[in-house]
């Protein structure tokens, strides 16, 4: 194993300690998200989680809810296995292997199914995270999806969107969290955007990415996402975006504020994408437009929805999809839904400019609003904040419940306005959520 440190979890928490425990192991995480929620509820079922990283100085709370870290490269599944395989050999044994991150689910996917733990089908998660490859697979399917073009330049791009007609979307071909993805109005703006996505070497995380874009054409309507678990609807949900040209994610409504119907036919499609992608083991996202002529698919993910999604639905609908996901992923029986006031709502507090952050106002209002079952802000004293149109513009979140969309909605808007992130220089953050 090229593990370079591994760290002693906190004797006597509830995983016990190292060795008396099964292990469940975590390939990298995420620094805001579910993460330290799968370890904490790993924890709670007496598991013991382990987390493989290749800076697990990236994540701090593993330091300090005492979860073990083994430093290896992530990017090398040979690696990965030959880790996995030796906690396999110590102590209680290794019971699951996967990921709260979107670039490690089909790593984490593949080492299970080696290591004969429960896992989804790695070739189908592998599928999806070329963007044009499961739009191909969808296609093919007769699943609805907008109308798009893999380019490698500039000049094809231009001519891509001539073809597909303006406006159009460009983004990375594997990226996440809106990263890159930017609505274009014209040639000019094709050119530019273009430049700009095809030099880049690197992903958000620093790692390599392939000199290739996506042009489709801009599918108009409102958006929603579909959380599945295997092949059952969990919930529909609606979704805020802030201001065009970017798609910054500022809010998510659970359930949509749509009729039975559209919930139904959105649920029906994004069914119909699992099945044309080979997915339904565990959770899924499924991202859609309802376009003039009904849902379009505009991605699926292989795992489960970030952005507070699982804490808004187990707030709404006494669902635990994280718990779902670790029991799965470690072979144990899933907890029994409990109940629920029936609506919630996620709203983020966003940055408004670039800054230095000098403080924080207002979360504890906040956490005491009516409603609200969790408020959390990311942005602490020191941290630098920077503008990028994608899930990194968001500073805080609320979550709060209501007896319906509109009170759930208002409640989680209001307490987001308390929150205050303040930046040197004066001016702050929009607690609105955008
Ligand atoms: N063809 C399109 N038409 C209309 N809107 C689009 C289109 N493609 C992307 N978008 C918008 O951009 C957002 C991000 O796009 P996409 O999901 O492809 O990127 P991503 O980086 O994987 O983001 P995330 O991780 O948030 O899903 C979508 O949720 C949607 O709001």
């Amino acid at each position: 194993m090229t593990t370079e440190k591994e760290t002693a979890g906190t004797a006597g928490t509830a995983a016990g300690a190292a060795g008396t425990a099964p292990v469940l192991a975590l390939l990298e995480s995420n620094t805001t998200g579910s993460g330290r929620e799968f370890c904490a509820v790993a924890q709670g079922r007496g598991l013991r989680p382990v987390l493989l990283a290749g800076s697990p100085e990236r994540y701090p709370y593993a330091a300090a809810d005492g979860v073990d870290t083994v430093r290896l490269d992530t990017g090398d599944r040979d690696a990965v296995l030959r880790a996995c395989a030796e906690l396999a050999e110590r102590g209680a044994g290794l019971v699951g292997v996967t990921s709260s991150s979107e670039y490690f689910m089909a790593s984490a996917a593949e080492v299970a199914g080696k290591l004969g733990l429960p896992a989804p089908d790695g070739d189908a998660v592998a599928g999806c995270r070329r963007k044009d490859r499961q739009r191909e697979l969808l296609a093919a399917a007769g699943v609805p999806v907008p109308g798009f073009r893999a380019v490698t330049e500039t000049g094809e791009a231009a001519r891509a969107a001539d073809r597909l007609g303006y406006p159009v979307v460009l983004k990375p071909v594997s990226g996440s969290g809106s990263v890159g993805v930017r609505l274009c109005a014209d040639r000019a703006e094709v050119a530019g955007w273009a430049d700009l996505l095809l030099s880049r070497e690197v992903d958000e995380r620093g790692a390599p990415v392939p000199r290739e874009i996506l042009v489709e054409s801009a599918v108009s309507g409102p958006e929603f996402s579909v959380e599945t678990f295997d092949r059952e609807v969990v919930a529909v949900v609606g979704k805020r975006l802030g201001a065009e040209p970017y798609f910054v994610e500022t809010g998510h409504d659970i359930p949509a504020p749509v009729a039975c119907g559209v919930q139904t036919e959105l649920g029906r499609t994004a069914l119909r994408a699992l099945d044309a992608l080979g997915l339904g083991w565990g959770a899924a996202h499924v991202e859609l437009r309802l376009g003039p002529k009904g849902p379009v698919v505009i991605e699926v993910n292989p795992r489960l929805a970030g952005g507070m999604i699982p804490a808004a639905v187990l707030a709404a609908r006494g669902v635990d999809l994280v718990d779902r996901v670790i029991a799965r992923a470690s072979g144990q029986p899933a907890a029994t839904a409990g109940r629920g006031p029936g609506h919630a709502a996620v709203r983020f507090v966003t940055a408004r400019r670039a800054g230095e952050v000098t403080a924080v106002h207002g979360l504890a209002e906040a956490e005491r609003a009516p409603g609200v079952v969790h408020a959390h802000c990311t942005a602490v004293p020191g941290r630098r904040v920077e503008i990028t149109h994608s899930f990194r513009d968001r500073l805080g979140c609320v979550v709060a419940t209501g007896s319906g969309a509109a009170e759930a909605g208002a409640r989680a808007e209001a307490a987001a306005g308390l929150v205050r992130v303040e930046l040197a220089g004066g001016g702050d953050s929009d607690g609105a959520g955008g």
